[in-house]
């Protein structure tokens, strides 16, 4: 069988499965993500059947999704037309509540704060908890719990379970040797399975204010912000991170949990985390006694991996905090945090030294030293500001978002990953935004050394992203463990999952393409560009869309070939930019800005922006170099269909080199349409044909692959460059390159001799970005 026979059949889909032409252009126009409505956020809506909740939902698209904002639980029955609905409003009257009915603007701070501790969670029954939670796909799991109470609660979570195994035991006991050795067998099992918890869900935004008390200006930003219907990740994770004793039915959990959660790209998880932020720092202050001075205390840090994504938190921060004094602010060089020490390892960083035991190899090593360099030859006047930083005063800071270096920069004079000096005591919250990537190896040891430096005994972690490699649960589970010996703490880990593990969004259509060579993705890319291109292998792409490359040079160099391919009439050259981390932080922004603007249609960029940046209204993604994990997939696809935005479209070539790579990106789009319910209806994208031609990826090169991406495509590789010169007009251009750089070095190297000096510096081998992830 010849495989590249096979896969340049591409991956049409049934034309018997086609719509009629025009018809799926008129669809795909008033389905694309950027054409703008309110979306409904929620992607999945399934009929569970229940005796107890009387109508059953029903389920009114294939995604999941269901489209006319029918809610759960009774305060919701009418959301049919949300626009007018004011969601904030007290909920109907229930007999068995204790809930405060009547709430007027003018309420003061005294009499509000009374109320708010009347206030009670409106307890939904088991069944009915259960029904939503499994209706929304949400699955709360505790990963680790210590105490004895905590205990209890998972043997409640497992009531039924271990009710049935009682009873199974004593009629075990009658049996014969044989079914007693059967039962043992069972019993070491359900020891080894974690337990599922059943927490109370958040039903409607206005649960937030008048079942969970939160902050009245808090919620009205939230109003103000028209989110109308949460997300899946909003209905489980607000609550148990607001009141997790009261939504868990333990008293010992209202200390707080650690958390981490899995939930698609784009679902809402940044004002997930936010929310219960600004809400404790407001609690917080609610205890300083009267007549003391309100200060800004340092209580959280939200640490994400790129410049781009700490700048967008730090943007959604301040909407939520507005009006409420909450200062949310981005860490920069020179800012002087409220921390200790700064001479001496303190006490407890020499007992908690093995707390960070995962050693980078050497040339990991290498990779953070030429990292540093380039970030201290990014920032100006490095040293002279240190030496003021002492005078600076405190910046007036509740919220801290950053990325790992620059508050590791704080934290360590030096910036060195060795010297990690001073501690956080006020911090109490510690989020990591794309935790998986933050704790793979790429950004491991900073992001350690900074919740090291989280050093109050009450510091609770939580971590968010799509994609969550085992690997990476079990570290911040040991982790947690050791951190719970050292400050004789314990807090239980809980992971909320939604949907299915590490797929993409079910409302995104995926398109695999073959297109056998360099010279033929640029031809691709070209036909998708065009306005008038056929719609034979699916909607066409419409910008604005985003265009992915292994490295920066790539981009860049697709960039020098595109530029000129959107007609002046239409803006032109304008019209198409290029983002990678070489640039500088001013011109990444103005980029940022052009593209949120609507100013620039195509974005050509790295993996730097593949992570949680959220941009409205892109109607689609081109991975034009196939991406280097799994994950890397899910989140490259997900910057399309946000908020369950309909009509995005992730397109992903390949090439005779990828084959070896590609099965584990066919996997993922393969698992995603099926939890879309695309592979019922034969709309799947990915045949099982190419799923069973394609070669299965070894481990070694999984991981290679993840750290270096497709070697051919690194500086030096037969398929680095993109271009459409012949190879006799790149070979000419070449030489003439060569030979005006080494004019320039001779001139150089004269003019050294001259000064009888000379100097030199680490040259990074490649434009490479962080890169791949754990799948
Ligand atoms: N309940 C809601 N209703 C409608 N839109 C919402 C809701 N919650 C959040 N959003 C919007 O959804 C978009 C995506 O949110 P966000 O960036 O937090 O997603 P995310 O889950 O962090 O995605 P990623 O995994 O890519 O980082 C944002 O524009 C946000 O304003």
């Amino acid at each position: 069988m010849d495989i590249l026979k096979i896969l340049t059949r591409g991956t049409k889909p049934n034309p018997k499965n086609q719509p009629v032409k025009d018809s799926a252009a008129a669809a795909t126009a008033t389905k694309l993500p950027s054409a703008g409505a309110v979306p409904h956020p929620q992607l999945f809506n399934d009929p569970v059947s229940s005796s107890s909740r009387g109508k059953k939902r029903k389920r009114k698209n294939k995604g999941g999704g269901d489209k006319d904002g029918e809610e759960d639980g009774q305060n919701n029955e009418d959301e049919g037309d949300l626009s007018d609905v004011d969601f904030f409003a007290p909920p109907k009257p229930k007999t068995e509540t204790t809930v405060q009915q009547q709430h007027t603007a003018e309420e003061d701070g005294e009499q509000e704060k009374k109320k708010n501790k009347k206030r009670k969670v409106k307890m939904l029954d088991e069944d009915e908890c259960k029904q939503i939670l499994r209706s929304h796909r949400l699955k709360f799991t505790l990963l680790s719990a210590s105490t004895p109470s905590v205990l209890e609660l998972e043997a409640q979570a497992d009531g039924e379970g271990k009710k049935e195994e009682k009873k199974s035991k004593k009629k075990s006991k009658k049996d014969s040797e044989e079914s007693k050795e059967k039962e043992k067998e069972k019993d070491t099992n359900k020891k080894g399975k974690l337990a599922q918890l059943w927490p109370q869900p958040l039903t409607a935004f206005g649960q937030l204010k008048y079942d969970y008390g939160i902050n009245q200006t808090l919620a009205d930003n939230i109003t103000r912000q028209g989110f109308k219907v949460p997300t899946e990740v909003q209905m489980g994770a607000l609550p148990l991170l607001l009141q997790p004793g009261t939504v868990l039915g333990n008293k010992e959990m209202e200390k707080g949990v650690d958390f981490l959660a899995v939930a698609p790209t784009g679902s809402g998880k940044t004002i997930t985390f936010l929310i219960p932020a600004i809400e404790r720092v407001l609690k917080a202050r609610e205890e300083v006694k009267e007549g003391q001075e309100i200060k800004n205390e340092l209580r959280a840090i939200v640490v994400a991996p790129t410049r781009e994504l700490a700048n967008q938190i730090v943007n959604e921060g301040r909407k939520l905090a507005t009006g409420a004094g909450v200062r949310v602010v981005l860490m920069k060089r020179g800012l002087r945090l409220q921390a200790e020490g700064g001479e001496e390892k303190t006490e407890a960083e020499e007992e908690d030294s093995d707390f960070e035991d995962d050693e980078k190899p050497e040339e990991e090593q290498e990779e953070d030293e030429e990292e540093e360099e380039k970030e201290d030859n990014d920032e100006e006047d490095g040293d002279d500001k240190k030496k003021d930083q002492k005078e600076r005063p405190l910046a007036r800071v509740d919220i801290l978002v950053t990325t790992p270096k620059i508050l590791l920069n704080f934290l360590s004079d030096d910036g060195k990953l060795t010297n990690s000096k001073k501690t956080l005591p006020t911090v109490r919250s510690l989020i990591l935004d794309e935790a998986d990537v933050l704790l793979d190896p790429i950004f491991r040891k900073q992001t350690m050394a900074i919740w090291k430096s989280c050093v109050h005994p009450d510091v609770a972690l939580t971590c968010w992203s799509a994609t969550m490699a085992s690997n990476i649960e079990a570290l911040v589970t040991k982790h947690l463990s050791k951190r719970a010996k050292h400050f004789n703490i314990s807090r239980p880990l809980i992971r909320l999952v939604v949907g299915l593990k590490d797929t993409a969004v079910p409302n995104v259509t995926h398109k695999l393409i073959y297109t056998a060579t360099e010279q033929g993705k640029l031809l691709a890319l070209r036909q998708l560009l065009h306005p008038a291109s056929s719609s034979d292998s699916g909607p066409p792409l419409r910008p604005p869309f985003i265009v992915f490359t292994q490295t920066i040079d790539r981009a860049k160099a697709l960039h020098k070939e595109l530029q000129y391919d959107i007609p002046l009439e239409a803006g032109g050259s304008a019209r198409i930019a290029v983002l990678h981390s070489s640039l500088s932080d001013q011109i990444r922004s103005k980029i940022m800005a052009k593209f949120r603007s609507g100013e620039v249609w195509v974005l050509i960029t790295t993996d730097v922006l593949a992570r949680g940046m959220d941009f409205a209204g892109v109607n689609g993604v081109v991975n034009y170099d196939v991406p280097t994990s799994a994950a890397g997939y899910v989140h490259r696809a997900g910057r399309t269909g946000r908020a369950g935005r309909e009509g995005g479209v992730a397109v992903t070539f390949y090439t005779k080199e990828d084959i070896p790579f590609v099965k584990s990106v066919a996997n993922v789009i393969a698992a995603s349409e099926k939890q879309a319910g695309k592979l019922a209806s034969g709309e799947e994208s990915v045949k099982k044909w190419l799923l069973d031609a394609l070669p299965k990826v070894a481990k070694e090169d999984k991981r290679k692959l993840k750290v270096r991406g497709v070697e051919a495509r690194r500086a030096g590789g037969k398929e680095a460059g993109i271009t459409t010169q012949s190879s006799w007009e790149r070979r000419r251009e070449n030489n003439k390159r060569q030979a005006i750089e080494a004019s320039k070095r001779r001139k150089r190297l004269a003019q050294q001799a001259e000064k009888q000096g000379g100097g030199g510096g680490k040259k990074k081998e490649d434009g490479e970005e962080w890169g791949g992830l754990d799948d």
